[in-house]
């Protein structure tokens, strides 16, 4: 059976280097190019490219998703800031071109796949909930794409169920002392040297709490999901968000 022929984009970043080897070491997978800032997108076409790898910055992914849909590569996509105006655009280049697929996963650790399902499923049953995520002080988004993508989940199921706004007597506060909010819920980001990617998610009732929490302590944790991501995209056209579309969760 031939390999399929996969591109890493941001290949000397933090996680890109760690998916350069990731599909290196794959025995179906062949690394056709690896692309750094600068390099020209052609190098994929001219590469016979059929996935790509997407692990560079907001600030490059939508011309490198514009590039790869037009030219029929399916995606596999880490890179953060993901709005509904940039999942539009995305989605309307993908209605011109239906058989390409594009897997958007704010977070390809299993771990915090689970957290995420976790805390949709808990969100429901405490009157509050607050996330926390911590990363090494290199980011440069904040709050995570995790952390947002965790406390969307969690507002659409209380909404879902009917919760009451959450209590919280603040009436004064220093800017940022409560955190930023994504749909109701305070996320609040961390930045410290020796961290690399944490969150917790706290959830508070009369008398008890439950904390969430995921630690991914090497890039290592990210490549399962990538390489998983890579294999599965090419039969599945348009956009999946979320790499729990592509695990038996249920
Ligand atoms: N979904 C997930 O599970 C994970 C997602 N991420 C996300 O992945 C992204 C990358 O993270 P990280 O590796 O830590 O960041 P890094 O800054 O270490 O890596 C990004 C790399 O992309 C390069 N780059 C920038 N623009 C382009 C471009 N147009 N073409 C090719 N390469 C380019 C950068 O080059 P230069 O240094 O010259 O700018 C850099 O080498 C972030 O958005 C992060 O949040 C990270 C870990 C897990
Ligand atoms: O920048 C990182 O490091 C990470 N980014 C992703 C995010 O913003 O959620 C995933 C993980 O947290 C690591």
């Amino acid at each position: 059976m031939s390999k399929l022929r996969v591109a890493v984009l941001g290949a000397q970043g933090r996680i890109g280097s760690e998916a350069v080897r990731a599909v290196e070491a794959a025995e179906d997978l062949e690394l056709v190019a690896a692309l750094g800032r600068g390099d020209k997108l052609e190098t994929l076409t001219d590469a016979g490219a059929q996935v790509a790898v997407e692990l560079t910055t907001p600030a490059s992914v939508m011309d490198n998703l514009d590039f790869c849909v037009r030219h029929g590569i399916h995606a596999v996509v880490g890179t953060t800031g993901w709005t509904d105006e940039r999942l539009a655009q995305l989605t309307g280049w993908l209605d011109n071109s239906p058989e390409t697929g594009v897997l958007i996963a704010p977070n390809f650790s299993i771990g915090a796949v689970l957290t995420m399902k976790f805390a949709e499923q808990a969100a429901r049953y405490f009157e509050s909930v607050e996330v926390v995520e911590l990363h090494h002080p290199n980011k440069v988004d904040a709050p995570s794409g995790t952390a947002t993508r965790t406390a969307q989940l969690i507002a659409a199921a209380r909404a879902k169920a009917g919760s009451a706004p959450q209590p919280d007597a603040t009436t004064t506060a220093l800017d940022g002392a409560r955190g930023a909010d994504v749909d109701g819920v305070p996320v609040h980001a961390i930045r410290l040297r020796g961290l690399l990617a944490h969150q917790e998610v706290l959830l508070g009732g009369e008398g008890e709490t439950l904390t969430i929490r995921h630690d991914s302590l090497h890039h290592s944790s990210f490549m399962p999901g990538i390489l998983l991501g890579v294999r599965r995209v090419v039969t599945t056209p348009g956009l999946t968000f979320g790499l729990e579309h592509f695990l038996d969760l249920n």
